[in-house]
């Protein structure tokens, strides 16, 4: 039988064109790719990079301060101009989106820029009505924000419309303690917008490390974000040009604008899966294998839309593992145990990976290296912001079952250590390396001695 393509992979987003580029690109495999929206997906459009760019612009406020406790005593941030950013923000996707269609388009991928569906096990249909049928079928669709089913939920924005605001609210109500709650509230108050963030649960961040998520919750209180925590909203309301929000203990504001930052669901709405006899998980996603193939030999799924780890180096790696192996003849698949993540939050962000301190205990034994200290920088300029190392190391392999930092640039320095605890790396070893001074991140090389041991048996 033969087919218009090798590969067709519906979704330019992370996943989807690292494994188009790669297959056509080095592999030589004929690939047509379908982008419904913009090329370069959630992460370059909509999520990380958009994101990051934005906390970088909301931490002029603390350097001006930490500046003046260096002796610039007229240092100040002024007035942050939002149109003036908001127009570099567009130039710079405007300028991601042309490079990622260009560097697919000269690897020799055929990108249609319309919505695509599955017809069959071999075919999709594209918005235009057109089939084309392909010998393997990749689904890169990602996800899409979930709000809370409660009513006036139609006035509530999501994480995309924070990129495309005419302009800032004066006071905005963030929904929600994950990744998004928490960095988005960071951005809006480093910005100069009055934040409130509401969250259900105790501590922000649930799933990290405990000792990590105290910090970070403690953190959004210091930096003047009004976080109300046990608190959910029940309903919302239009109040002129303003959303009044009642919440579950009876209370009720007024907001210029509510973010819902209530989780993401894998966007899996009129793909054709009827057509198929591929399987989902019961919230949607797609389920697949460790080679991230579906329930039909043909047809294979990676990134947000299975579910895993939804990160994007985590689908791009999803996506190139795919195409080694079913077009490179180099079968890969990938460890889903030992990926580092980074909460940027400021000035201290939380940078995680492997076992937290509660997995830990719970698996058996555990040596627990922990240290919190004021970091040289933001204590001589009067703050008395904290920085958490810790280390978890297995007494019995003395292996490095997981980091956990918070502190400034957690994130470069977490992927910096992932390196040696995902070669399987011993706390010797890390004794072993020469310290950096003075730095912060040579705390991980001098904990002498654990601060706790959890040796369950002969305590
Ligand atoms: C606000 C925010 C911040 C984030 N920050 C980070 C971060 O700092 N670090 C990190 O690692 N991750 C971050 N993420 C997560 C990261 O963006 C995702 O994990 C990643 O983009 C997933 O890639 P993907 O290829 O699965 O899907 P996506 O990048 O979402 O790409 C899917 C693409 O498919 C298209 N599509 C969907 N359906 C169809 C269809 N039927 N036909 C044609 N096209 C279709 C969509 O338009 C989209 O372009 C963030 C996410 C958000 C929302
Ligand atoms: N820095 C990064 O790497 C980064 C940044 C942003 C997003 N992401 C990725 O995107 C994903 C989505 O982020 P997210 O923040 O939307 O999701 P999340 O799962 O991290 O957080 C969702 C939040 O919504 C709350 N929530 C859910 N249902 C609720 C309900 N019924 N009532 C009240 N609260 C409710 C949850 O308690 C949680 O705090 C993340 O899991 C992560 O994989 C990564």
């Amino acid at each position: 039988m033969t087919f218009d393509y090798d590969l067709f992979v519906i979704g330019g987003g992370s996943g989807g064109v690292r494994a188009a580029r790669v297959a056509a690109g080095e592999y030589g495999a004929k690939v047509g790719l379908a982008e419904e929206s913009r090329m370069g997906g959630t992460c370059v459009i909509r999520g990380c990079v958009p994101k990051k760019l934005m906390v970088f612009a909301s931490t002029a406020g603390a350097m001006a301060e930490e500046m003046r406790g260096y002796g610039w005593a007229d240092a100040e941030a002024g007035e942050f101009n939002w149109d003036m950013f908001r127009e570099k923000l567009t130039t710079e996707l405007d300028r991601l989106e042309r490079a990622y269609t260009s560097n697919a388009e000269r690897a020799g991928v055929e990108i249609h820029h319309q919505r695509a569906k599955l017809a069959d096990h071999h075919t999709v249909e594209l918005a235009d009505g057109t089939r084309k049928t392909a010998k393997h079928i990749l689904i890169a669709v990602g996800g899409r924000p979930v709000k809370l089913n409660i009513p006036g939920e139609e006035l509530g924005l999501i994480s995309d419309d924070l990129f495309l605001l005419e302009k800032l609210p004066r006071r905005a109500l963030l929904i929600g303690g994950g990744f998004i709650a928490c960095e988005f509230a960071t951005i809006l108050n480093g910005l100069g917008v009055q934040t409130v963030q509401a969250y259900r649960g105790e501590m922000v961040l649930r799933g990290f490390d405990n000792e990590g998520r105290e910090h970070a919750t403690q953190q959004l209180k210091d930096v003047g974000i009004d976080l109300r925590l046990g608190l959910a909203p029940t309903k919302l309301e239009k109040q002129g040009d303003r959303i009044c929000v009642h919440f579950d203990d009876d209370s009720s504001e007024t907001f210029d604008a509510v973010f819902f930052c209530t989780g993401r669901a894998p966007y899996v709405w009129d793909l054709g899966l009827e057509n198929t006899a591929v399987k989902q998980h019961p919230n949607g996603a797609i389920t697949v294998d460790e080679w991230s193939q579906t329930s039909v030999p043909s047809i294979f799924a990676v990134g947000d839309v299975t579910d895993r780890v939804n990160l994007t180096p985590v689908a791009i790696r999803e996506g190139h593992s795919f195409v080694d192996t079913v077009f490179g003849n180099k079968p890969r698949n990938v460890n889903h145990d030992m990926i580092a993540s980074a909460v940027y939050l400021r000035p201290h962000e939380l940078g995680s990976i492997g076992l937290t301190e509660e997995q830990a205990r719970d698996r058996g034994a555990v040596d627990i290296y922990s240290t919190v200290f004021r970091p040289m920088k933001s204590m001589f300029a009067g703050s008395d912001a904290r920085t958490m190392m810790k280390l978890l190391v297995d007494p019995n392999t003395d292996k490095v079952l997981g980091c956990h930092i918070f502190g400034p640039e957690a994130g470069e320095m977490i992927q910096l250590a992932a390196i040696p605890i995902t070669m399987g790396a011993t706390k010797a070893q890390f004794d072993a390396t020469m310290a950096v001074h003075p730095t912060a991140a040579e705390e991980l090389v001098t904990m002498r001695n654990p601060s706790r041991r959890h040796h369950p048996g002969t305590e």
